[in-house]
C-alpha cells in the first residue's frame, strides 16, 4: 500500500461493535474492519486511524464520541485519552462493564478456538478499579523524568501519578531525575516497603530504593522474593489464585503433584500441602532466581523439589505419572508439546491459571484432543481498568 492509499490520520465515522481479544472494538468502515481503542460496543463515534499497514485491518483511536453507551464514564487518569499513556485500555467503562467486556472475551476465545459455550462471569476482587498495581515498569523521558509509553508507541508520556498504582509508588520515582533512556522497575510489597531498580539502556542496573526483596503474603505463608522476579501484581490475586488451585487440585497425601511455571513454589506449597510427608510435589521453573527464592521459602515442606530448567526440556526428563498437574504458563501458553506431554502423562486433574484467554482456549482445544474435558472455569479481575484477566480452568479426564 502506498503512503497516498494509507487510512493513518484519516478520520471515519463507524458504529462500534463487540469487544475483541486485546481490549479494542471491532468496526466496520468501507469494507475494513477497524480496531477501536478508547470506544465501546454499541456506540456511533469519530475514528482517527492511527496505524494502517494495509490489508484488511486498520487501527484506530476514538476521538470523539458521537453517541455515547451508558457504560462510559470519566476516566480517573488524566492520561487515559487518545493519543496518551498505553497503559489502561477501559478506564471510560464502568467497572461492571469492564468486567463484562472481559467475560465476552473469555467467552468468544472459548467458542472460537476451543469449540465451548461457557458462560463466564469475572469476579471482582476486593479494593476497587484504583490504587492495586503493587509492580509497575516505567521508562525515563529525554529530560530525566519518569513515564509510561503510549500505545503502540515507543514516546514516553510523563507521569507525575498513576490512579492504579498503589498509592505513592509512581509519585515516589518523581523525587528525582533518571538516567534518559532508562527502565524503571517499581515495587511495593506487603509491608508497604517501596524498592525501585533503574535499568539504563547502557552499563549496570542500580538498586535505588530498597533491598531488592518483596514479602508478600498468600496461601497462609510469609513469602520472601525477588522485589522484580514474577509475583501477581494485584495484592489480592496471589491468595485468590492458591485458594482457587488447591480446591480444584484436590490432591490427596500420598499423591505425586506437579507444578508447572511455577515460580517461586506459590501452588506447589498448596499441593504439598494436600499430598502430605509422604507424596511429592515437582516445581518446573524457568528462572534461576525464583527457584533459589521457592528453595528458601519452602524449607520446611521437604516433598516438594524444584527443577530449574524449561517445562518443555524438564517434562520428558520427569519420572513417573502425576495424579494432579498445575500450570501457569506466561502468556503464549503451554503450546501443543507440552500439552500432549502432559496428556500423555494421564493426570486425572489439570488446574490451568491463564493470564491470556486466547492461549487458554487453544491449550483447552490441545487437552480435549487427548480426552479431557473443561469441568470448571473462573475468571477474575486481577488487571482492572485493563483488558488483562486471569482464569483457572479444570480440566478432568473422561
Ligand atoms: C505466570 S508466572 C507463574 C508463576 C507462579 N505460578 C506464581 O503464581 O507465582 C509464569 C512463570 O513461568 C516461568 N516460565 C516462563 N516460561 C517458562 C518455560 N518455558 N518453562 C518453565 N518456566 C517458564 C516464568 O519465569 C514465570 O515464573
Amino acid at each position: 500500500m502506498t503512503a497516498a492509499q494509507s487510512w493513518t490520520g484519516r478520520q471515519v465515522e463507524v458504529e462500534v461493535g463487540a469487544v475483541a481479544h486485546g481490549g479494542h472494538c471491532v468496526a466496520r468502515a468501507e469494507g475494513r474492519v477497524v480496531f477501536v481503542r478508547h470506544a465501546l460496543p454499541g456506540e456511533r463515534v469519530l475514528v482517527e486511524i492511527t496505524e494502517d499497514k494495509g490489508g484488511s485491518f486498520c487501527r484506530g483511536d476514538a476521538v470523539q464520541v458521537l453517541e455515547a453507551s451508558a457504560d462510559r464514564v470519566d476516566p480517573v487518569c488524566p492520561l487515559a485519552h487518545p493519543g496518551g499513556c498505553g497503559g489502561c485500555d477501559w478506564q471510560h467503562a464502568s467497572g461492571q462493564a469492564q468486567r463484562a467486556l472481559k467475560a465476552a472475551v473469555v467467552a468468544e476465545q472459548l467458542s472460537r478456538l476451543a469449540k465451548l459455550d461457557v458462560d463466564v462471569l469475572v469476579e471482582e476482587l476486593p479494593g476497587g478499579l484504583v490504587d492495586w498495581r503493587t509492580r509497575v515498569r516505567m521508562v525515563v523521558d529525554g529530560h530525566g523524568r519518569p513515564g509510561f509509553r503510549g500505545h503502540r508507541s515507543h514516546k514516553v508520556i510523563p507521569a507525575k501519578r498513576c490512579p492504579i498504582a498503589a498509592p505513592g509508588l509512581v509519585e515516589d520515582a518523581n523525587d528525582q531525575r533518571w538516567t534518559r533512556g532508562a527502565e524503571l522497575e517499581l515495587t511495593t510489597d506487603a509491608r508497604g516497603r517501596v524498592d525501585i531498580v533503574e535499568h539504563p539502556q547502557r552499563g549496570r542496573s542500580r538498586q535505588v530504593e530498597g533491598d531488592g526483596v518483596a514479602v508478600e503474603r498468600a496461601a497462609g505463608r510469609e513469602w520472601h522474593v525477588d522485589a522484580h522476579g514474577f509475583w501477581q501484581v494485584h495484592p489480592e490475586a496471589a491468595d485468590y489464585l492458591a485458594e482457587v488451585v488447591g480446591e480444584w487440585a484436590a490432591a490427596r497425601p500420598g499423591d505425586t503433584a506437579w507444578d508447572l511455571y511455577g515460580g517461586a513454589g506459590l501452588f506447589g506449597s498448596v499441593l504439598a500441602e494436600q499430598v502430605g510427608a509422604e507424596g511429592s510435589v515437582v516445581v518446573v521453573e524457568s528462572a534461576r532466581g525464583a527457584v533459589a527464592d521457592g528453595r528458601a521459602n519452602l524449607v520446611d515442606l521437604p516433598q516438594v523439589r524444584f527443577r530449574v530448567g524449561l517445562v518443555e526440556d524438564v517434562l520428558a526428563r520427569l519420572h513417573g505419572s502425576p495424579q494432579v498437574v498445575v500450570l501457569d504458563p506466561p502468556r503464549k501458553g503451554a503450546g501443543r508439546a507440552v500439552v500432549d506431554a502432559l496428556a500423555a502423562r494421564g493426570p486425572d486433574r489439570v488446574v490451568y491459571v491463564a493470564c491470556d484467554p486466547a492461549a487458554l482456549a487453544r491449550d483447552v482445544a490441545g487437552f480435549a484432543a487427548h480426552g479431557y474435558r473443561l469441568d470448571r472455569l473462573r475468571a477474575f479481575d486481577a488487571f482492572p481498568m485493563t483488558h488483562h484477566v486471569e482464569c483457572v480452568a479444570l480440566l478432568v479426564r473422561d
